[in-house]
């Protein structure tokens, strides 16, 4: 059975989760609710049915699940126009935006809290998930299936361990991407022409993230197989690990990202 999805929002997280599903084999019948014409046109190129708002939505059309990809912000005045499709279930992927205040907008009904991230575009995404209790176990089933060809799936008893992988997961990708950039400053520093610095960069993490994924050693295992005993790695390694100073900036990163998490939450 073709699966139907109703997206709303076709933003950054949600134009990547499309992306994702346009590629599954049996990929899904989308209609994608967008105001910005831009993001309509990029939508409909994926082979969704894309309107401005949720009055043009097809008659008779009857969502399985309702993806709500808009801002957390935008949330509250967004559910009422869709509660009327409460006869599927409803994924929320939006950041902080508690199940109480999902219930607010859209009265009893089968929802589930998602935290995706944008690698979902290519398959490599990190999903976690928790689901009320009005969702049935064919909804929970029919959300896996949806999630697991565009990554790797946590399902979570507790709702606070969404605001977790946020900071986790969901941000994540960004962190990422900030190392990036930082090493190709770096580079840039002692002197490497700027072409070189920014490939070597991107390139340097991206060989070793997919060394990370196909070795069996794990990450510190092969850290120490990089670093010769008095050698350069283990040079930057003391400003990195000494007095633990990227973990303890990781960690507290990490920790303003759930700060912030449960704070939109509470909005
Ligand atoms: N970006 C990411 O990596 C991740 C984002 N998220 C969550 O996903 C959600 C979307 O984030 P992101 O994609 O980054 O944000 P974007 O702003 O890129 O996307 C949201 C989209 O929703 C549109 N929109 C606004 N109002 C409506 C409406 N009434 N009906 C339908 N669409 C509307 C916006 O249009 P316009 O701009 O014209 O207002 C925009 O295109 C957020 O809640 C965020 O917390 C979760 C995980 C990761
Ligand atoms: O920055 C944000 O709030 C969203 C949620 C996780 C990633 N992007």
């Amino acid at each position: 059975m073709t699966i139907r999805l109703l997206l709303v929002g076709c933003g950054n997280m949600g134009h990547a989760m499309l992306a994702g599903w346009m590629k599954m084999a049996d990929a899904p019948e989308v209609v994608v609710v967008e105001p910005a014409a831009p993001l309509r046109e990029r939508a409909e190129a994926t082979g969704a049915l894309a309107v401005a708002d949720h009055s043009g939505i097809p008659e008779g059309f009857a969502p399985d699940v309702t993806i709500l990809a808009v801002k957390p912000q935008m949330m509250e005045q967004v559910l009422p126009g869709y509660a009327r499709f409460r006869d599927g279930c409803f994924v929320s992927i939006a950041a902080g935006t508690t199940m109480a205040a999902l219930a607010r907008g859209l009265g009893e009904a089968a929802i589930v809290r998602c935290m995706p991230n944008t690698p979902a575009a290519i398959g490599r995404g990190v999903f976690g998930f928790t689901a009320n209790a009005a969702v049935t176990a064919e909804q929970r089933a029919l959300v896996r299936r949806l999630l697991e060809p565009s990554g790797r799936v946590f399902e979570l008893d507790d709702e606070t361990m969404i605001d977790r992988i946020t900071a986790v997961s969901g941000s994540g990708p960004a962190y990422l991407f900030h190392f990036i950039e930082a090493l190709a400053d770096a580079a840039r520093a002692i002197g490497l022409p700027d072409d070189v610095a920014t490939e070597a960069a991107r390139q340097t993490v991206f060989g070793a993230a997919a060394l990370a994924e196909a070795a069996p050693e794990d990450a510190a295992a092969l850290r120490r197989a990089v670093t010769s005993p008095g050698g350069t790695t283990a040079a930057a390694l003391d400003v990195l690990m000494g007095e633990d100073r990227l973990t303890r900036l990781m960690t507290e990163a990490v920790r303003a990202a759930f700060a912030r998490a449960e704070e939109l939450g509470k909005q």
